[in-house]
């Protein structure tokens, strides 16, 4: 894995931005999205930027389950916030987070046949999870509905009012489909990802540290800011 060591998330933001220029540049027209604070300084880049992105399909990783889209904390909400008002896309896909769940997992998991990702991006959570895929989730999984673990509800906590209006529950595109992707880029900050960074680089592979499973990949792109990068 290429690793690229920032100053901070801003600068971090800057290169990732880059980074996803010269994909589309280079004919990417699928982007794989992410949500939580890490994507945040990209997507700042993006909605600055004069890069036109109507043409292009953006699919994102996963949605709480039980929240409407127009929830003020749902992943809906969040892209329309941080990216899309901004920046329509031709097409965004992002799971019904109030969807049957047979019926979601089998559109989710069409919509990525249908739109091979190009690019992926990733944030990581402090446990190594990447989407929602919890660690003990099989690698060979697609889009599913996984039980978040108490250290993801624990640290999402900080978007809720309390720890119970926490949805238990989401939908997430599977490690399989994420490993699909052609290229991936994955981003952390932070002492408290430090652990999970260096798990995910120089670790054991094993469902136990899902972005482990990324050694495998061949074109992952890793930015972390210097503290995300202190126990490597
Ligand atoms: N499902 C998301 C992940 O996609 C994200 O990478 C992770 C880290 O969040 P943050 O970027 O806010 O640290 O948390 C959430 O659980």
């Amino acid at each position: 894995m290429n690793v690229i060591i920032t100053k901070d998330k801003v600068e971090a933001g800057k290169k990732a931005f880059e980074l996803v220029e010269k994909a589309i540049h280079n004919d990417a027209s699928v982007l794989g999205l992410a949500t939580g604070s890490t994507p945040e300084t990209l997507y700042k880049e993006m909605r600055a930027s004069n890069t036109d992105y109507s043409n292009l399909i953006s699919i994102n990783l996963d949605e709480y389950k039980g929240l409407p889209a127009d929830h003020p904390q749902s992943y809906h909400t969040f892209m329309q916030e941080n990216l899309f008002n901004a920046k329509p896309f031709k097409k965004s896909f992002i799971p019904d987070g109030l969807g049957d769940e047979e019926d979601e997992v089998k559109r989710y998991n069409k919509t990525i046949e249908e739109y091979p990702i190009d690019l992926q991006i990733l944030g990581i959570g402090t446990n190594a999870h990447i989407g929602f895929n919890e660690p003990g989730t099989s690698f060979l999984q697609e889009t599913h509905v996984e039980k978040l673990t108490e250290a993801t509800i624990n640290a999402n906590k900080r978007y809720f009012k309390s720890e119970e209006d926490v949805p238990k529950y989401a939908f997430s595109m599977g490690i399989k489909s994420i490993l699909s992707a052609k290229k991936i880029l994955l981003m952390a900050f932070g002492e408290n990802k430090a652990e999970a960074v260096y798990n995910m680089l120089n670790g054991p592979i094993t469902e136990q540290v899902p972005a482990s499973i990324l050694q495998t990949h061949n074109d992952v792109t890793v930015i972390i800011d210097e503290a995300a990068a202190s126990k490597l």
